[in-house]
């Protein structure tokens, strides 16, 4: 009998954000029911699947994409564009694999609140597809294959901020404050920040003042991130007593704190360019642009806090904001971005040295 499980248990449209994180899709459902049929060796590769597939799931997949993006940017960065295509996928892997293993202390620490939101409730855990024991093992093994990796390829300081990341958000965000404090993500979201700290040690051995700016970058971001999709699913995290920011305070001054958090936000990018030199004009072009559309969408969310529609639309535009701000920063540091920028750059004095005689003439 799993004790997780709920009779009621059941999906909802709560879920609209992540279909991927569930189980129970109709796919699933007609797997299950064809696995008591099948000839055993297909049962065997039916059941097999199930259990890859819920260990996936137990990892939370989708948010681990924009964690590598962080890792891979602020390594191409601290390399100027010379990147080591071994460290890279080695650092990326290992970051996965911490990731992951941070991702499942947190589900099974959280099976109780996850048991009880409809959101979460067809977790591996809560919905008892894997049991504890299984998934404690889960957790140390791929922590101890990242830091083993990583220690191994990169050096030591990168593989220990690797576990620094899962501490902060197993020990700090989940343990200490996700249930005691509105501040929980402001705190514990430096977990998400530690990638580009990962990324910029594994290349350089150590960090410089243009990696704690990613790390602050990201700081500041994650607020604007997660109160977005808070405003919409407050009422799940009301139901389990979980004080994130709106369910305390309400749509109005959740609201004004993302506002904010992004007024910060836009000119902390901008240091990257100047006074650190970090980057050049091509990020900064994108910075610009990016935040003025993050502090469109943000004001219009103050203007109106209790708009799902607009708190919705925040949430996904601050996922592609910090996709392609990253991004920026390696198109940015690629020999080929230099080449280009230094070749207009030269094409342009000439013109304005050219335009009083042209104008004389
Ligand atoms: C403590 C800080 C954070 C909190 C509390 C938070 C919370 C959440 C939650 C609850 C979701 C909905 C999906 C789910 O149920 O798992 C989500 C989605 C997402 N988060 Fe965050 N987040 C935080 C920081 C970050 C960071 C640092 C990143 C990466 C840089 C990130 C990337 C994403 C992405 C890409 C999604 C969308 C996943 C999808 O496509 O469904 N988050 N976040
Ligand atoms: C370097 C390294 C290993 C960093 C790891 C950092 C990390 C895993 C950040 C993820 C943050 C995140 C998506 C929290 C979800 O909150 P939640 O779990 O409270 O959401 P829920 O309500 O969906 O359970």
């Amino acid at each position: 009998m799993n004790p997780y499980r709920h009779p009621s248990a059941n999906r909802s449209d709560a879920n609209w954000y992540h279909p991927d994180l569930l189980l129970t899709s109709t796919e699933d459902i007609l797997t299950m029911s064809q696995s008591s049929t099948l000839n055993p060796v297909n049962r065997h590769h039916s059941n097999l699947r199930q259990v890859l597939r819920s260990y996936w799931q137990l990892t939370k997949p989708r948010i681990i994409p924009l964690l590598l993006i962080e890792t891979a940017a602020s390594m191409w960065v601290a390399a100027e564009g010379h990147l080591d295509p071994l460290l890279l996928v080695i650092t990326l892997l290992s970051g996965a694999l911490a990731a992951a293993s941070a991702q499942t202390v947190n589900c099974i620490y959280d099976r109780d609140i996850d048991f009880a939101m409809e959101r979460t409730r067809h977790r591996p855990i809560p919905s008892g597809r894997v049991q504890l024991r299984d998934a404690l093992l889960f957790a140390g093994t791929l922590a101890l294959i990242a830091f083993g990796l990583q220690a191994w390829v990169a050096n030591l300081l990168s593989a220990c901020l690797a576990m620094a990341g899962i501490g902060v958000y197993v020990g700090v965000y989940t343990y200490w404050l996700k249930r005691s404090s509105t501040q929980n993500i402001v705190i514990g979201g430096a977990a998400g920040a530690i990638p580009p700290l990962v990324g910029w040690a594994a290349v350089t051995g150590e960090l410089g003042w243009t990696a704690w700016l990613f790390f602050l970058i990201v700081f500041v971001w994650t607020p604007p991130h997660f109160w977005g999709l808070a405003l919409l699913i407050q009422d799940d995290y009301a139901k389990v007593g979980v004080p994130m920011l709106p369910v305390v305070v309400g749509d109005q001054v959740t609201a004004r704190q993302i506002w904010y958090y992004t007024l910060v936000l836009v000119p902390l990018t901008l240091l990257m360019v100047y006074p650190l030199a970090a980057t050049g004009v091509v990020y900064g072009i994108l910075a610009v642009g990016l935040g003025w559309i993050f502090l469109r969408k943000a004001w219009s969310l103050l203007k109106m806090p209790s708009d799902r529609d607009l708190a919705r639309n925040l949430f996904k535009y601050s996922i592609a904001y910090m996709m392609l701000l990253s991004l920026g920063m390696v198109i940015d540091s690629l020999p080929v971005t230099h080449h280009l920028v230094t070749t207009l750059g030269t094409h342009l004095n000439l013109l304005a040295a050219a335009i009083p005689a042209l104008a004389a003439s």
